[in-house]
């Protein structure tokens, strides 16, 4: 099998002056095809870059160049030459409303095996083990570079995304690396959403004082980072890596936002590694994905794959799940955004009212695992059979006893209703705004900056979290107390 399949391009090639339009306070970033052409059933990435002179892409001129008279070669003999390109199945990377996405490009029958939509070289990945010894994967950086220096003076346990971002500074300044082309495709600091690069008027409009303090450390943590290892007296060829402490924190915000964590076996090491996976880093998050990686060991490659049993419509968006079982505040940090049917979210009561439990699920028709979690759709937003994430929050967040810890009384369960629901209430009140009036901001918004449109964002999620425990409340007092 050859190692470059050779595929038609279907799609604009876009020139490096075009490029630069990314850096330009604009949010385009083109998109590509994967699409099946009838002869091929595969769209390399390398035809984006059809014309560029980077050499990770161009494949073997073998057939142009051999006069005819040559013979055959054996094919597995000059694979070792070539360094693998990116696969994709299926899919177009385009930009939609959570910023460069994957959607499919056709329509995928449910199956009973995962299905294999994007493979993706080790040789293209920036990869640190996450712990001493430091590994490389792939080993890009000399020996007695000082870049190691600077890496392995990092905190092994704290400082993961500052050992990537020295990475990726490092790889954008090595002559003919992967990442000098792929960092066009990155977001900018206007296109990012990371809160490292809010300033302190966003954070503020956050609403939440312990979100905003860490964020605040964070950024003080890259800052001096930056300052101790790029002072004055540095070598020239740390200096140029990132001329500003900016430079480096959008770093640190690419790292933190498109990290990967993953056990991966290389030869006979089994290393946890901290990625920057090329493309599958365009996948955006969903709290039901429809695809998930898969670490190939045999050809070092990350495989995404749909779901077993999924069936996937033409435009789609293809999701991974980011983390599991964290609230909105944890995406915020890390990613920079939040979800309003976050099932892992909570509303923190103070008091001692507690409902029961088993009584209130069942008005929800909410029972068993996780994937089948039901309700009797009053409260759900879409109409859908599913049961809203928000209503797994509510049911979640809500002090509770259950059979055998405390007797039911009807007097103080009512009571413990009213008293959860107004503590609601107080903490809505608190806000400066109401849900509607943050959902009208966001609605009339078109120059702001994505850290603030996040911000925003991210308190109304609370609202309607709190405003969602208020009415299953209400419900439940409805149906079961009467
Ligand atoms: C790994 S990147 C995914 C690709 C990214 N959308 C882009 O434009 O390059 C993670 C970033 O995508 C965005 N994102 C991913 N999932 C999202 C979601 N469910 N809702 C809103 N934004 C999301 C956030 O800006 C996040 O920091």
């Amino acid at each position: 099998m050859a190692s470059f399949p050779l595929y038609k391009p279907t799609h604009t090639i876009f020139s490096n002056t075009q490029f630069k339009g990314l850096r330009n306070g604009f949010f385009w970033r083109p998109s590509y095809s994967f699409e099946a052409l009838p002869e091929n059933k595969v769209q390399p990435i390398r035809a984006l870059v059809a014309k560029s002179p980077f050499a990770l892409f161009q494949p073997p001129q073998v057939e142009e160049e051999s006069p005819s008279e040559l013979e055959p070669v054996d094919p597995d003999f000059y694979k070792i030459g070539y360094v693998r390109s990116m696969r994709a199945y299926g899919v177009q990377f385009k930009e939609g409303p959570d910023g460069f996405g994957v959607y499919a490009s056709k329509d995928v029958e449910p199956l009973r095996r995962p299905r294999v939509i994007m493979e993706i070289p080790l040789e293209l990945m920036l990869t640190i083990s996450k712990k001493l010894p430091w590994m490389f994967f792939p080993d890009i950086i000399p020996l007695d570079h000082p870049i190691f220096d600077i890496i392995n003076s990092t905190n092994p346990e704290t400082d993961w995304d500052l050992r990537l971002a020295s990475l990726l500074l490092f790889a954008f300044d090595c002559e003919g690396n992967f990442w000098q082309l792929y960092g066009d495709f990155l977001p900018s600091a206007d296109e990012c959403t990371s809160l490292l690069l809010a300033s302190e008027e966003e954070l503020l409009e956050l609403q939440d004082p312990n979100l905003a303090s860490t964020i605040r450390k964070q950024q003080q943590r890259a800052l001096e980072f930056w300052h101790k290892h790029w002072h004055s007296e540095a070598p020239l060829k740390i200096k140029r890596l990132a001329r500003d402490p900016q430079r480096f924190i959008w770093a640190v915000s690419i790292a933190q936002s498109r990290c990967i964590n993953m056990q991966m076996r290389v030869g006979a090491l089994n290393q946890e590694a901290n990625m920057l996976i090329p493309y599958a880093d365009m996948l955006n998050h969903s709290f039901e994905p429809n695809c998930f990686f898969h670490w190939r060991f045999k050809d070092r490659m990350l495989e995404v794959l749909i779901n077993a049993g999924h069936r996937v419509r033409k435009g789609d968006e293809m999701t991974v799940n980011y983390m599991s079982s964290q609230k909105n505040d944890m995406y915020m940090q890390r990613y920079g955004f939040s979800s309003p049917v976050n099932p892992w979210d909570e509303v923190q009561f103070s008091g001692n009212a507690r409902i029961h439990l088993d009584s209130f699920l069942s008005i929800f028709n909410i029972s068993g695992l996780r994937e089948e979690y039901y309700h009797n759709n009053d409260l759900s937003t879409d109409g859908n059979t599913f049961v809203d994430g928000a209503v797994i929050a509510a049911a979640r967040t809500l002090p509770s006893w259950s059979d055998g810890d405390v007797p039911p009384i009807p007097s103080v369960e009512r009571e413990a209703v009213k008293e959860l629901q107004s503590e609601c209430q107080k903490m809505l009140a608190g806000f400066v705004t109401t849900s509607k009036q943050d959902q009208k901001l966001l609605d009339s918004m078109t120059d702001a900056t994505r850290t603030f449109e996040a911000a925003i964002r991210y308190r109304l999620h609370r609202k309607l979290l709190m405003e969602k425990v208020i009415k299953a409340l209400d419900m439940y007092q409805e149906k079961i107390l009467f």
